[in-house]
């Protein structure tokens, strides 16, 4: 399957398709998970990748792939990031198996949340509402219907959207930039990333400049509070 075939199921019109990129721990998924309080769908890439591995089929053909990694076919994520981020052949050879598994589910998401129709998506302008009580939102929106999204609005966070093509497909791109030692820092406190993990993996992604030079909209995410706020700026700035 084409990158672009991703985005060609029916009702692609119901959608607005927002894709984020930005660098490794730079924050995607926690932008993401903001714009998913105002109402936003959230498609995560790796977590599609995290079910397809757990999945014996795909293990198998791993397992068969890289016979020299899992002499016993005892399929271990951790063994298999080493090899894949010390040798660009073989991280190809891993990408060639998952990534049309991943293109053809997130096109399924899409076509799904698109086939239940134009979701009108209401969203608030005061500034104290707390948006994680589900109730409150709805009982604030039916009081405060002040802007409104005529299209469902769907996130799609994957590292390697630009890498894959997807980019051309979704209709904003949003950048998260974060400086390199706060998302060092980031990965190895919060992840147990040693100081070089970040680094060795971000080598095999592309440069951070074009992405951001392409992105219709950059977010700064060194402070979570500014970052809310910018979020909800685009919120309503969105195509209605
Ligand atoms: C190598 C694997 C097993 C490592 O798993 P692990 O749990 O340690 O990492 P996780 O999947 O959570 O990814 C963490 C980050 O690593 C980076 N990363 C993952 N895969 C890649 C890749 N192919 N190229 C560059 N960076 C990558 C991304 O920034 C990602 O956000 C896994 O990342 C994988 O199967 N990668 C290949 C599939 C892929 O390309 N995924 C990216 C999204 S489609
Ligand atoms: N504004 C913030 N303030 C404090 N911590 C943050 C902030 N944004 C993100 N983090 C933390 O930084 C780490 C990386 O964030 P996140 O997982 O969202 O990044 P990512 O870009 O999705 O990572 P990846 O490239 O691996 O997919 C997480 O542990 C997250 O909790």
């Amino acid at each position: 399957m084409e990158s672009l075939d991703v985005f060609r199921f029916n009702n692609r019109e119901n959608l607005l398709i927002l894709g984020v990129m930005g660098g490794i721990a730079s924050g995607k998924t926690t932008v993401t998970n903001e714009f998913a309080k105002y109402g936003a769908h959230v498609i995560n890439a790796d977590l599609v990748v995290r079910e397809i591995l757990q999945e014996k089929n795909t293990q198998q053909q791993i397992g068969e792939t890289f016979p020299h990694i899992f002499p016993n076919a005892n399929f271990d994520k951790k063994l298999l990031a080493q090899h894949v981020f010390s040798s660009r052949d073989n991280l190809k050879k891993l990408e060639s198996i998952l990534h049309p598994l991943v293109r053809l589910r997130i096109k399924n998401m899409l076509e799904d949340i698109a086939s239940k129709g134009k979701e009108k998506v209401v969203v608030e302008t005061g500034p104290d509402l707390k948006l994680e009580d589900k109730d409150a939102k709805l009982a604030f929106v039916d009081t405060h219907m002040k802007v409104h999204h005529e299209k469902t609005v769907v996130i799609i966070d994957a590292p390697l959207l630009w890498e894959n093509g997807l980019h051309q497909g979704v209709d904003t791109l949003i950048f998260i930039d974060t400086p390199i030692e706060l998302r060092r820092k980031r990965a190895e406190t919060n992840r147990g990333w040693n100081n070089d993990e970040l680094d060795r993996r971000e080598k095999f992604q592309s440069d951070l400049l074009v992405k951001k030079q392409n992105s219709n909209y950059v977010i700064e995410n060194e402070n979570q509070q500014k970052m809310e706020q910018q979020v909800k700026d685009i919120w309503l700035q969105l195509p209605r």
